[in-house]
C-alpha cells in the first residue's frame, strides 16, 4: 500500500508505517491502537491517520467542521462517547469517527450504530471488558537448555537462520556430540550420519527437524499466548457474558491457557511442580539434613561415656590419629544411625524418586566424622538432573501446548479484537441509552432540519431537567429571544445534532429529520464590540461564508455584539439576503430581528423562545422557539407586569412604545 498517498503523510511516517506488521488491516478497521504503536507516531496523529485513510476510501474531501465553535463541539461530543468506553482502545478508535458530508461514509457508520444500539451495555460485560487490551507481539524467545548439533557449515548456517532462539553448535563427531550433552539436557543433532550412535543423555537425531520449527520450539508459538495471557482470558469473559459466537472453542483455550504463565512457563502438571520445589528447596534440605545428622550424633556423643585404653591414647597422642577413628570404634551405629536420617530428611523433603534418592545419599559420606557434611559435588550432580528432568518434562508439556494453541493464534487475535470492538459498540449504546437517542433521517427533500424532542446533553443542569426543544428551519430565519431564554442553548443543540447526524451515530431527540449538509459554520457569540480592525477581519470571514458553497448550515450567535446596532442590524440583513439566494440553512439568533427586518429587502423569517410569564422574579420560558413569532423581550414583560399590576399610569404608557 502507498502510505504516502494519504493526505498528511510523508516519508517519515510512511516508513514508521511500514514497520508494522498489520498497518494496512489496521488502517482499513480504524485501528488507532495498533497504528500507535508504530515508531514516533502518537495517538492523535494515529487517528488522524486513520481517518484520513476513511476519506480516501470514500472520496470524501472533509473540512465539515468549518469554524472553531464547530470543532469545539466535535470535540466534546467526542468527550461524551470516550467516557462511556472501558478500554483505551475504544477510547482512540471513537476518534475515527468525524462528521462526513458523504454519504456512504455516514452510511457505514449508521450501520455499526444500528448494530450497536442493539447492544447491552451491562456492568457485567464492562467488568470483563476491563481486562481486555490490544495484543502485543511477544519478546523474542532465547531457549538455554536445548541445542542443534550439526558437522555441515551450511546445515549450521541455515538452523541459525531458521531457529535463532536455540543455540547451535558444530561438532565433529560423537565423542563431541557426547560432550555437548553434558551440558545441555537435549541435545538435537541434525546430521542423518548420527543415526544410531548412542551417547549418554538426551540426544535425539532428527535431521528433518529444521522443517518444523514449533517442535523444536514449542517456545516460540506460546510466547504470543503466554504475552496476552490476561487479555485473552478477559476476552474469553467478554464473549462467554454477552454469548458473542466466538471464533474458537473458548473451553479448550482456557484449559490451555490455564497451564501456561505469564513468562511462558508451563504449570498444572503434579511431576513438574514437584522438580520446582526439589530445585528451589534444595539448598534449604541439605543444610536441614545436615543439622538433623550432627543434632543426633551431638546427643549421643552427649551421652556417652568412652573408656579409652592407655595404647589408644598413645597411637591418638603420637599419631596424630584423628577423633573420627575412635568415633568410628565407638559410635559406629549412633553414625550410621544419623546418617540415615539426614538422607531420609533429605529425600523426604524434596520427594525424591528412586534415580534421584540414589544420587542424594552419597550426600553424606559413609565414613563417620564429626560434623557431618555434605558432598556439595554430590548435590551439584542432584540439582543437574533434576534440572535436566525438569526442561525435559517441561519441553514435552509445551510441545503438546503448542501443538493445541499454535494453529489459534489468529483465531485469538480475532478474539480480541472482536472484544476491543464490541467496547466502541457499548460506548455508542451507552451514549445512545444515556441520552435516550434515535437515529436521524436523512431527507433530500428538506433544504433544513426538523427536531422533536430534542435535549442537549451539554446544557449547565442535569440531563433529566433538560427541557425537550422542538424546532425546524428551512432556508434562513431569524430567532429572537427573551434572555437566559435557551436561543444559544438551541443553536448548540441544532449544532450537536448536526454533527451526531453527519458522524452517523444516534441523537438526542424524540426525532430528527435533516438534509445532509455540505459544511457546518457555527460562529459562537463574539465578546464585546470589536475594534475596527477586528471588526474588518471578521466582515472578510462573513464575506467568505456569504459567497462559500451550497448546502452549508450556518449558525450564528448574536453577531450584533461585534459593532453598534444600528450598523449590526444592516450587516446580518445583508448577509441573511446573501444567504437566502443559495441553497444555505441559517439560523441567527439576534436581540436586533425587528430592526433587521426593517433594513431588509426580502421577507425575513423570524422566530421566538417566548417567555411564558414572570414567576416569583424568574422568568418561565417555553423552550421551544415559536415559528414566526418574534418573542417579546425580557425588559417588555417586565413592563408589562408593572403596567398589569396598575401601580402607575407611566408602566401603561411605557407598554405602548413596545408595540
Ligand atoms: N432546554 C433547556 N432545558 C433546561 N434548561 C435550559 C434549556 N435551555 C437553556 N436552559 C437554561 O437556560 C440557561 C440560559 O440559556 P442560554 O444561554 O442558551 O440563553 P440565551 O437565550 O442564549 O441567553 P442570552 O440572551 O443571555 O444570550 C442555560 O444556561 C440553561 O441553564
Amino acid at each position: 500500500m502507498d502510505f504516502e498517498a494519504i493526505p498528511g503523510v510523508g516519508a517519515k511516517t510512511a516508513d514508521a508505517l511500514a514497520e508494522l506488521d498489520d498497518s494496512v488491516d489496521a488502517l482499513e478497521t480504524g485501528d488507532v491502537a495498533t497504528l500507535a504503536r508504530a515508531p514516533s507516531i502518537s495517538e492523535g496523529r494515529a487517528a488522524a491517520i486513520a481517518r484520513a485513510a476513511i476519506r480516501i476510501r470514500h472520496d470524501d474531501p472533509g473540512g465539515f467542521l468549518a469554524t472553531d465553535r464547530s470543532r469545539e463541539l466535535y470535540r466534546d461530543v467526542l468527550s461524551l462517547l470516550q467516557a462511556r468506553a472501558v478500554t483505551t482502545y475504544a477510547e482512540k478508535r471513537l476518534e475515527t469517527l468525524y462528521p462526513s458530508a458523504t454519504a456512504s461514509r455516514i452510511e457505514e457508520v449508521r450501520e455499526f450504530t444500528a448494530r450497536a444500539m442493539e447492544r447491552e451495555p451491562t456492568a457485567e460485560v464492562r467488568d470483563a471488558l476491563a481486562g481486555v487490551e490490544p495484543l502485543s507481539t511477544p519478546r523474542d524467545v532465547a531457549v538455554r537448555d536445548r541445542c542443534l548439533a550439526t558437522t555441515d557449515a551450511e546445515r549450521y548456517a541455515e538452523a541459525r537462520g531458521k531457529i535463532p532462539e536455540l543455540p547451535v553448535e558444530v561438532v565433529e563427531d560423537a565423542r563431541e556430540l557426547a560432550e555437548l550433552a553434558r551440558g545441555y539436557s537435549t541435545v538435537v543433532a541434525l546430521d542423518e550420519s548420527f543415526t544410531g550412535v548412542t551417547v549418554e543423555g538426551d540426544v535425539r537425531v532428527e535431521p528433518d527437524a529444521l522443517e518444523t520449527p514449533a517442535e523444536l520450539v514449542p517456545e516460540r508459538p506460546l510466547a504470543f499466548f503466554a504475552e496476552n495471557r490476561k487479555t485473552l482470558l478477559a476476552a474469553v469473559e467478554v464473549h462467554q457474558v454477552t454469548e458473542m459466537q466466538a471464533p474458537l472453542d473458548t473451553e479448550t483455550l482456557e484449559s490451555a491457557l490455564a497451564r501456561v504463565t505469564a513468562d511462558g512457563s508451563v504449570t498444572g502438571d503434579d511431576e513438574l511442580a514437584r522438580l520446582t520445589d526439589a530445585i528451589a528447596d534444595l539448598d534449604a534440605a541439605i543444610s536441614m539434613a545436615e543439622n538433623v545428622a550432627n543434632d543426633r550424633l551431638r546427643d549421643a556423643i552427649r551421652e556417652r561415656d568412652v573408656t579409652i585404653e592407655g595404647s589408644d591414647l598413645l597411637s591418638l597422642v603420637e599419631r596424630g590419629a584423628g577423633v573420627d577413628s575412635l568415633l568410628s570404634r565407638e559410635l559406629a551405629d549412633e553414625y550410621d544411625a544419623a546418617i540415615e536420617a539426614a538422607r531420609e530428611h533429605l529425600v523426604e523433603t524434596l520427594a525424591l524418586d528412586s534415580g534421584e534418592t540414589e544420587i542424594a545419599r552419597q550426600a553424606f559420606p559413609d565414613e563417620p566424622s564429626f560434623p557431618v557434611e555434605h558432598d556439595e559435588s554430590v548435590i551439584a550432580r542432584l540439582r543437574e538432573q533434576l534440572e535436566a528432568e525438569k526442561s525435559r518434562r517441561e519441553e514435552r508439556h509445551k510441545r503438546d501446548l503448542a501443538r493445541t494453541l499454535a494453529d489459534e493464534r489468529e483465531s485469538a487475535e480475532e478474539l480480541v479484537r472482536a472484544a476491543l470492538e464490541l467496547d466502541v459498540e457499548l460506548a455508542v449504546s451507552r451514549f445512545s441509552r444515556d441520552f435516550d437517542c434515535v437515529l436521524p433521517e436523512f431527507d433530500s427533500d428538506l433544504n433544513g432540519f426538523e427536531i422533536v424532542g430534542g435535549r442537549s446533553p451539554m446544557l449547565d443542569v442535569e440531563f433529566s431537567a433538560v427541557e425537550p426543544v422542538d424546532y425546524g428551519v428551512s432556508g434562513v430565519a431569524l430567532l429572537s429571544g427573551v434572555n437566559s431564554g435557551g436561543k444559544t442553548s438551541t443553536l448548540d443543540l441544532v449544532a450537536l445534532i448536526v454533527i451526531l447526524a453527519h458522524m452517523g451515530l444516534p441523537v438526542p431527540a424524540e426525532s430528527v429529520r435533516l438534509r445532509r449538509f455540505a459544511e457546518l459554520h457555527y460562529h459562537g457569540k463574539t465578546q464585546g464590540t470589536l475594534d475596527a480592525g477586528a471588526f474588518e477581519s471578521t466582515l472578510r470571514e462573513f464575506a467568505s461564508l456569504a459567497d462559500g458553497e451550497a448546502g452549508r448550515l450556518v449558525l450564528v450567535d448574536e453577531l450584533e455584539s461585534i459593532t453598534e446596532p444600528g450598523a449590526s442590524a444592516k450587516i446580518i440583513a445583508g448577509i441573511l439576503e446573501e444567504l437566502g439566494e443559495r441553497d444555505v440553512t441559517g439560523v441567527f439568533v439576534s436581540h436586533l430581528a425587528d430592526e433587521i427586518r426593517d433594513v431588509a429587502d426580502e421577507a425575513v423569517a423570524v422566530d421566538g423562545i417566548e417567555a411564558k410569564g414572570l414567576v416569583d422574579g424568574e422568568l418561565v420560558v417555553e423552550r421551544s422557539p415559536v415559528k414566526d413569532h418574534l418573542a417579546r423581550s425580557t425588559p417588555e414583560l417586565i413592563v408589562e407586569k408593572l403596567a398589569d399590576a396598575g401601580e402607575s399610569g407611566f408602566y401603561e404608557r411605557l407598554l405602548e412604545k413596545f408595540d
